[in-house]
């Protein structure tokens, strides 16, 4: 498959503050691709120009084979869905009648409102006005106005921060499934465990650079020291490197039945990104 978002060279500065500092990335079609970071790191404003919503400094971008300039017609923005923190509704309608208007907007049939409140877990709220919503609850309804048009590409920004962990479970099934369908996602999050549940490839984004891009068991294998972590029954932990002349002392400690567990060195994404950044992903 092609690639559907192409950068080159991308800078974007506020005044002095270089918030993209040169990047290159391509997204192939029918991933979901992470980008990493801590707050601060760049994640939105790279969302920001992949859309239309600011204007590059510096580079090229081509997303779904178009440059910028037309990122604001309505053929692109048919074929795009977003999630950002500038997302909103109408905050007197109720859930059913903002989502009624992206179907009047979009031409898609007013079914689909029932299909994107089950596929967010709002189904019961739909009647219920959006200003008297929790803050997780409107982020689950904005999430369903950025795919209710079944968009080949979807932009999300950290979709999951507002909710709990039984609605995160659930939107991630539902993102994973969307995929399934054929749509390609840009996912920005600071969290790990959430890349690792979803993302083909990610990339960690620090201070406006790319420092590393690869899919999340390929960054595991890499950053492994792949030494054994072994647990005696005795609750000894010992820590064998990767050698040669350590497989004897593997095999005798297997061999004198002391050994409870053993695993190999498997750092989290997160543990990665600090020692690939010295910073925390928070
Ligand atoms: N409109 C703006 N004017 C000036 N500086 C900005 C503007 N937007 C972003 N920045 C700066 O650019 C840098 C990157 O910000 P950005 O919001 O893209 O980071 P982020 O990774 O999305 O962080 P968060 O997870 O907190 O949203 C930050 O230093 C931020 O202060």
């Amino acid at each position: 498959m092609g690639n559907i978002i192409e950068v080159k060279g991308l800078r974007k500065n506020f005044g002095r503050k270089n918030a993209i500092n040169g990047v290159d990335f391509s997204v192939k079609e029918g991933e979901i691709f992470g980008l990493l970071g801590p707050s601060g790191a760049g994640k939105t404003t790279m969302i920001k120009l992949l859309t239309g919503e600011l204007v590059k400094t510096d580079g090229d971008i081509q997303v779904l084979g178009k440059q910028p300039v037309h990122f604001r017609t309505a053929a692109f923005k048919a074929q795009i869905g977003i999630l950002s923190d500038n997302s909103s509704l109408y905050e007197r309608l109720t859930v059913y009648d903002n989502l009624k208007l992206f179907c009047k907007l979009y031409h898609v049939p007013l079914s689909r409102i029932d299909e994107m409140l089950t596929q967010v877990n709002m189904k019961e709220e739909k009647k219920k006005i959006f200003s008297k919503l929790s803050k997780g609850m409107k982020q689950r309804v904005l999430l369903a106005k950025a795919l209710i048009h079944r968009p080949k590409l979807v932009f999300l920004d950290e979709p999951t921060s507002a909710l709990d962990p039984g609605n995160i479970a659930h939107i991630h099934r539902g993102l994973q499934l969307l995929n399934e369908a054929g749509t390609t996602i840009f996912l920005n999050t600071h969290d790990m465990e959430e890349a690792n549940v979803l993302c083909d490839r990610v990339a960690f984004l620090h201070h406006g650079q790319l420092q590393e891009l690869d899919t999340p068991e390929n960054l595991r294998y890499r950053y492994s020291t792949h030494a054994f972590h072994v647990e005696t029954f005795k609750g000894e932990r010992l820590i064998i490197e990767n050698g040669e002349s350590n497989a004897d002392k593997i095999a005798s400690l297997i061999r004198n039945g002391v050994v409870k567990s053993m695993h190999t060195d498997n750092p989290t994404l997160g543990q990665i990104f600090l020692q690939v950044t010295g910073k925390e992903l928070v």
